[in-house]
């Protein structure tokens, strides 16, 4: 029997023009394999109320046209649901898909999708929100409320704020106390808690995260002086930041973390939370389409 698969374009992620993506939909989907239907966004916060509505009405596919925003969306929707979550990476950043090791290009990720190679994946709590991907604290929630204000996305408007912001922003203080009692106590200027590998553009937060092991890395990073800046992002890049004397990486299931800091952003997008938080792991929560050369 064919599946049924729900594309959900956001007309606003990224920079380039999503108009010709049903007209590439209609050309690589496998029509042996499924029947597809295409609806497009209209407003922030719509892809979430569309793939609910998809879960409600027996789809077996729902597929994320977007960035990492649009994932977050339209994943809270699937979690512990028996629908499927796909991406078609159309963002700036892309970083979920680039762990899966989904094709940033559209095509070769509609081709992906035909192969309909599943995996369980872990998803995050903090408090009674979701997170898919990688949670923030300090100066990346800053970041990510600064720019869900702007009107252009793209990775350039995003590197020429971080760099005015790093001027501005300074070390939060964070206590942090993991599941097995131990407490730290620390001023730090960025604290992430990964499931994934990246924030997006190959930006490799946590190298080694594993979304299928039912735990997460926090990553606190001391805030670089401006001659250190570019050697952390080069690590960073490279997928080493972990042997940074800047950086200190945690793994846990379980965590509460209390902040002075009040902004705090999961995939990217940011929300409110209560002091303390706590962070738990939900076990292979969702199903997701994954590349070919995914483990
Ligand atoms: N039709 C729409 N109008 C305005 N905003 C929308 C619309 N559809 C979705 N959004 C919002 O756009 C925001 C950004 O989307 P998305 O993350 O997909 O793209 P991006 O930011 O360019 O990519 P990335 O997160 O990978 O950097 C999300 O918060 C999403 O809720």
């Amino acid at each position: 029997m064919k599946k049924r698969v729900l594309f959900i374009i956001n007309p606003k992620s990224g920079v380039s023009r999503k108009h010709n993506i049903p007209e590439l939909i209609s050309s690589y989907l496998d029509d042996v394999k499924f029947d597809a239907e295409i609806k497009f966004t209209k407003y922030s916060g719509h892809g979430y109320k569309l793939a609910k509505e998809a879960v409600h009405d027996g789809y077996d596919v729902v597929c994320a046209v977007g960035g990492d925003g649009s994932v977050h969306n339209i994943g809270m929707a699937l979690i512990n649901a028996d629908t499927i979550l796909a991406v078609i990476p159309t963002g700036s950043g892309n970083g979920y898909a680039r762990h899966f090791d989904i094709p940033v290009r559209i095509k070769q990720a509609i081709l992906t999708l035909n192969q309909m190679k599943i995996r369980q994946v872990d998803v995050g709590m903090l408090n009674h929100k979701y997170f898919l991907g990688v949670a923030g604290f300090g100066f990346d929630g800053h970041i990510s409320g600064k720019f869900v204000k702007r009107k252009k996305r793209g990775i350039r408007g995003y590197i020429l704020l971080v760099l005015k912001e790093y001027f501005r922003y300074g070390q939060q203080e964070f206590e942090i106390e993991f599941g097995n009692g131990r407490v730290i106590r620390q001023k730090a200027f960025m604290a992430s808690i990964a499931n994934i590998s990246e924030f997006g553009n190959s930006f490799r937060i946590s190298p080694f995260a594993d979304a299928q092991d039912g735990k997460f890395e926090l990553i606190l990073l001391r805030k670089p002086n401006l001659f250190q800046v570019p050697f952390i992002l080069r690590d960073f890049f490279k997928g080493k930041a972990h042997t940074s004397r800047l950086v200190q990486t945690f793994r846990f299931e379980e965590a509460k973390i209390s902040t002075k800091s009040s902004r705090f952003h999961a995939d990217g997008e940011p929300v409110s939370l209560s002091n303390p938080i706590k962070i738990r792991v939900q076990p292979k929560a969702l199903q997701i389409v994954v590349g070919e050369n995914y483990a």
